[in-house]
């Protein structure tokens, strides 16, 4: 059990080189929250060392094979031949190292570039905190709990993928409702558990899949087995290959046209995870699996083996991802579903010019570009882009997490926009407008006059998303949230705590929001700013806000509003006007707020 016939790649172990050919996968856990992972989420896989890809950017020395969108690519940097220059000290830098589409995993494990970033030096053994979690194997419990006679169900064929913690075998069912049907069956070896976290990671992953299987564009889960050396997940198997492969044979790239309809499978899926409470947190090309081998074949997410399950103001901070894709807020340790966001604008950017937006030799230089360097939009093929792609991938690789857009406002995005596919419900309306709800009358008037600003094609997604909520009463309280809350629940959603929200937007439950208040509460003023337009919202706001809401207030208030000390009195003093009232740089500034210093940390 657990051998599936025809091996060709080459395994962690047993290939010399350490290289592996499937995904790099950074895995670590620096600090967390009690209940939550203490160790490298499968560390036991290959720890730190050994997950390699077999062509990373520094080991491949020969020319790549996929055209290079930039004229000026590494041939034209100033720099000798294999030097890429600090992104940091760059004035452009994304010009140059901005290279060809290199291959799709970095040359070195993120732990020791981290380390030294957070200038902790070399990792020294037993010093390092996802250490902490070891135990004596013998204490440990591999029992999950799951069928036991795989083989009496299933017969396994040919292996069809590898990852770092666990093969992938095509299977074909012998009896039950899955009988001659084709399955996948992908095999967790126990040896490499070797913590309970590792343990508690298989666990989840099942967890996962399960609770979240039945939406088209994820991989449907069947079943969970063991037996003495593996745990064996049993899924609907995915013919057509990687989305990685697909745009590898595309040349590197994709027609805007065909981007779209790959985007938008990717934000259904991620769009339906986030609901239900789940952050994915390894979304990457090589997640991607095409249904069937058809050019028009659904394409399902796989590989929930870094996911978890997140409350709506959680935030994680264990460092988990693969390198190209790591959002800024992770490497900072304090991230929640906007990381995902950020993976998507990485793909996108890759699907629309055959380029990584953050290219570097090093993971280092890996990282040092995804916190520091613009990725460019002026090299080749961008200016045949459309505008609308590119603001749209520009509004997820926004570095402030809170100006990036949520999956379901990507989905209508004016890129992407249609009439005819049903809007999915939007988890951050539930985020405003609980903030709305708990915020002081001052600010609900700010709120209420920029949500005045916004013209009818800005509106769509809050009418879309209020046409999900309302009952044709005109209005909405809570009932209608929990309602919508409920006929969208999976397992995951209790797992993931999500209906706790609905608690603290108890002050509904007294009375009733109509649409005009609804766009109040559920604007976001940081994901405005971030809007081509901002300057010209801003400004017709305020000119409601004088209107209705603009009156005479006193540093000193002004500082409560703001949870700020008499320290702040002398810069607040410059937002008043000479009427004692906010100025429109006051206006703008107050909505923005200052950062929350008691962010919750996990
Ligand atoms: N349902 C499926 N149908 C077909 N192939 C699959 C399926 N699930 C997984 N695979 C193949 O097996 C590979 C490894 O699977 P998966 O990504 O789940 O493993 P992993 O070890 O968790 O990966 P990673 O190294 O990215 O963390 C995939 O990249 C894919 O090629
Ligand atoms: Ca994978």
């Amino acid at each position: 059990m657990g051998q599936c016939y025809g091996k060709t790649n080459p395994t962690a172990e047993n290939d010399p080189n350490g290289e592996h050919p499937s995904t790099t996968t950074i895995t670590t856990t620096v600090v967390s929250s009690p209940n939550r992972a203490q160790t490298p989420a499968r560390s036991s896989g290959g720890g730190w060392n050994g997950l390699f890809k077999s062509s990373t950017p520094a080991r491949s020395s020969n020319p790549s094979p996929w055209p290079s969108p930039y004229p000026h690519g590494v041939s034209a940097s100033p720099l000798p031949p294999g030097v890429s220059p600090s992104p940091a000290r760059s004035s452009t830098p994304g010009r140059f190292f901005k290279m060809r589409f290199a291959p799709p995993s970095p040359a070195k494990h993120i732990k020791a570039s981290l380390a030294k970033r957070l200038g902790r030096g070399k990792p020294k053994p037993g010093t390092i905190p996802e250490d902490e979690g070891v135990e004596p194997e013998q204490s440990l419990n591999k029992t999950f709990g799951y069928s036991k006679n795989l083989g009496a169900k299933y017969e396994l064929g040919v292996e069809v993928g590898r990852g770092h913690f666990g093969h992938t075998c095509s299977a074909r069912g012998k009896k039950g409702e899955l009988k001659d049907q084709p399955v996948a069956v992908k095999i967790i070896s126990k040896a490499k558990m070797t913590t309970a976290i590792a343990i508690e990671d298989v666990r989840r992953e099942v967890k996962i899949l399960k609770a979240l299987s039945g939406h088209k564009n994820l991989v449907k889960f069947y079943d969970a087995y063991e037996d003495s050396n593996n745990v064996y997940i049993v899924m609907e198997l995915c013919e057509g290959g990687e989305l990685l492969d697909r745009i590898l044979s595309r040349g590197g790239k994709y027609a805007e046209e065909d981007a779209k309809v790959i985007v938008v499978q990717i934000l259904s899926a991620v769009a339906f995870c986030h609901l239900q409470g789940v952050v994915h947190r390894d979304l990457k090309p090589e997640n991607f699996l095409f249904a069937t081998k058809r050019e028009d074949a659904d394409m399902k997410l796989i590989d929930f083996g870094l996911s978890d399950f997140i409350r709506p103001e959680e935030r994680l901070n264990d460092i988990v991802g693969s390198a190209y894709y790591v959002a800024p807020e992770v490497l900072h340790r304090s991230y929640s579903l906007e990381a995902d966001i950020w993976s998507i604008g990485v793909i996108t950017y890759i699907l629309l010019c055959g380029s990584r937006p953050f290219w570097a030799r090093t993971e280092s230089g890996i990282f040092r570009a995804v916190l520091r360097a613009d990725p460019s939009f002026d090299d080749l093929p961008w200016p045949s882009v459309s505008q609308e792609a590119k603001d749209f991938v520009k509004r997820l690789l926004n570095k402030d997490y809170r100006k990036r857009m949520s999956a379901v406002q990507a989905l209508s995005h004016l890129w992407l926009r249609s009439d005819t596919r049903p809007v999915p419900l939007d988890i951050l309306i539930y985020k405003l407008v609980k903030s709305y709800l708990h915020a002081s009358p001052f600010k609900r008037a700010a709120l209420k006059a920029l949500s005045k600003a916004l013209t009818e094609d800005e509106l769509v997604y809050l009418r879309a998303q209020y046409r999900l909520l309302d009952s044709d009463e005109g209005h909405i309280s809570l009932r209608n949230f929990e309602m919508a809350l409920l006929q969208n629940s999976t397992d995951a959603t209790r797992e993931s705590r999500v209906p706790d929200i609905l608690n603290a937007m108890e002050p509904l439950s007294y009375r009733q929001m109509d649409f005009e208040e609804f766009c109040a509460a559920a604007i976001s003023t940081h994901q405005l700013e971030a809007v081509d337009r901002w300057e010209q919202i801003a400004s017709t706001a305020y000119e409601h806000f004088q209107l209705e809401g603009n009156r005479v207030i006193s540093v000193e208030e002004l500082a409560r509003e703001l949870s700020l000390g008499p320290s702040a009195y002398g810069i607040l003093r410059e937002w008043i006007n000479s009427d004692g009232k906010l100025s429109l740089l006051g206006y703008t500034k107050y909505l923005h707020g200052v950062r929350s210093s008691n962010t919750r940390h996990h």
